[in-house]
C-alpha cells in the first residue's frame, strides 16, 4: 500500500486530480491507477488526472490522463487548472508557458483568478460534415448547432454517444458539443458537451468551447465569445483571417483549489 498526496481542482465544473510529480515517480502505464483516483465512488473522483513535472525548456509540463485512464489530448480546463496549480506550488508567477500534449502554451492569471489560456492556431477550413461541423483545438471536436429551445432537454449522454461510437469516428473518437445560439443579441451561446475519454457529458469542456465560439464565428458570432455550459462561464477571444484559419486563440476562465489530501492505494 502507497500513500499519495493530490489536490483537487475545478474550472466551470470539469474536475481535476493534480498530482505533483515534479520527481517524476508516477507510473504513465498504470491506467488501473488512474481509474482508480478519477472515480467518484472508490477513489477522489474526477474528470481526469494531471500531472505536473519540470521542463527542460518550460516553466513545467503538464500530463494529461482522462478518467478512463489513458493518456489524453489537449485539455483546455484542466490546463487553465494546471496553471493556477504551478502557481500555488511556486513554480510560476502570474505568467507562464507551460508545456501541454500539443506543444507549448502561454497562459497568465488575473488578480480574480481568471486563468486565459494561449490556444494553437487553427488552421485550415473547418470540415463540416454529415453530423455538424469537425474541427480540432487540440482535440478532436464535433459541433452541431440546435434549433432553438431545444438544448436544455436534449439527452447529451445518449446523442453524443451514439455519434462518438458512429462509423466516422469510431476509431478515434471524438468529443461532441451540441450549442444553441443566443435567443437575444448579448446572450451567451449554450453549449453542453459529451466527453471521449469520460464518456459521459461532462459539466464543461474547454477545448470544446473553443471549438464552438470558431464554428459560431461563421454564423455571425464576433470575438470574444460568451459561452455557457452546465458549469458556468468561459470565454474564447480570436482572429478569424480571411482564409479560414483562427490565430491569437485565447481560453479565459475561473480555475480553483477544490481540495487536498491523501489516499491510500
Ligand atoms: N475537458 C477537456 C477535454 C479533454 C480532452 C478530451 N476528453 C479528449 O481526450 O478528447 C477540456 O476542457 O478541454
Amino acid at each position: 500500500m502507497n500513500t499519495l498526496s493530490f489536490f483537487k481542482y475545478q474550472g466551470t465544473g470539469n474536475d481535476f486530480v493534480m498530482l505533483d510529480d515534479r520527481e517524476q515517480r508516477f507510473n504513465e502505464a498504470d491506467y488501473h491507477l488512474v481509474r482508480l483516483l478519477c472515480d467518484r465512488r472508490r477513489g477522489i473522483g474526477a474528470d481526469g488526472l494531471i500531472l505536473i513535472r519540470l521542463h527542460q525548456q518550460h516553466d513545467f509540463e503538464m500530463v494529461y490522463f482522462n478518467a478512463d485512464g489513458y493518456l489524453g489530448s489537449l485539455c483546455g480546463n484542466g490546463s487553465r487548472c494546471a496553471v493556477a496549480f504551478a502557481q500555488e506550488l511556486g513554480l510560476i508567477g502570474t505568467h507562464t508557458i507551460f508545456m501541454a500534449a500539443d506543444g507549448s502554451h502561454e497562459a497568465r492569471i488575473d488578480a480574480d483568478g481568471t486563468v486565459h489560456l494561449r490556444m494553437q492556431d487553427v488552421l485550415g477550413q473547418q470540415e463540416v460534415e454529415e453530423y455538424g461541423v469537425f474541427l480540432d483545438t487540440g482535440s478532436p471536436h464535433l459541433v452541431r448547432f440546435q434549433p432553438a429551445s431545444t438544448l436544455a432537454e436534449l439527452n447529451v449522454f445518449a446523442e453524443g454517444r451514439a455519434i462518438r461510437y458512429n462509423e466516422r469516428f469510431r476509431e478515434k473518437g471524438t468529443n461532441v458539443n451540441f450549442v444553441e445560439g443566443p435567443a437575444t443579441p448579448g446572450q451567451p451561446w449554450q453549449v453542453r458537451t459529451y466527453e471521449r475519454g469520460v464518456e459521459d457529458e461532462t459539466l464543461s469542456c474547454g477545448t470544446g468551447v473553443t471549438a464552438v465560439a470558431l464554428a459560431a464565428s461563421r454564423r455571425g458570432a464576433t470575438s470574444p465569445v460568451h459561452l455557457r455550459t452546465p458549469g458556468g462561464d468561459l470565454h474564447v477571444a480570436f482572429d478569424a483571417r480571411p482564409d479560414g484559419s483562427f490565430t491569437n486563440v485565447f481560453l479565459s476562465g475561473p480555475a480553483q483549489r477544490v481540495f487536498s489530501g491523501t489516499i491510500t492505494v
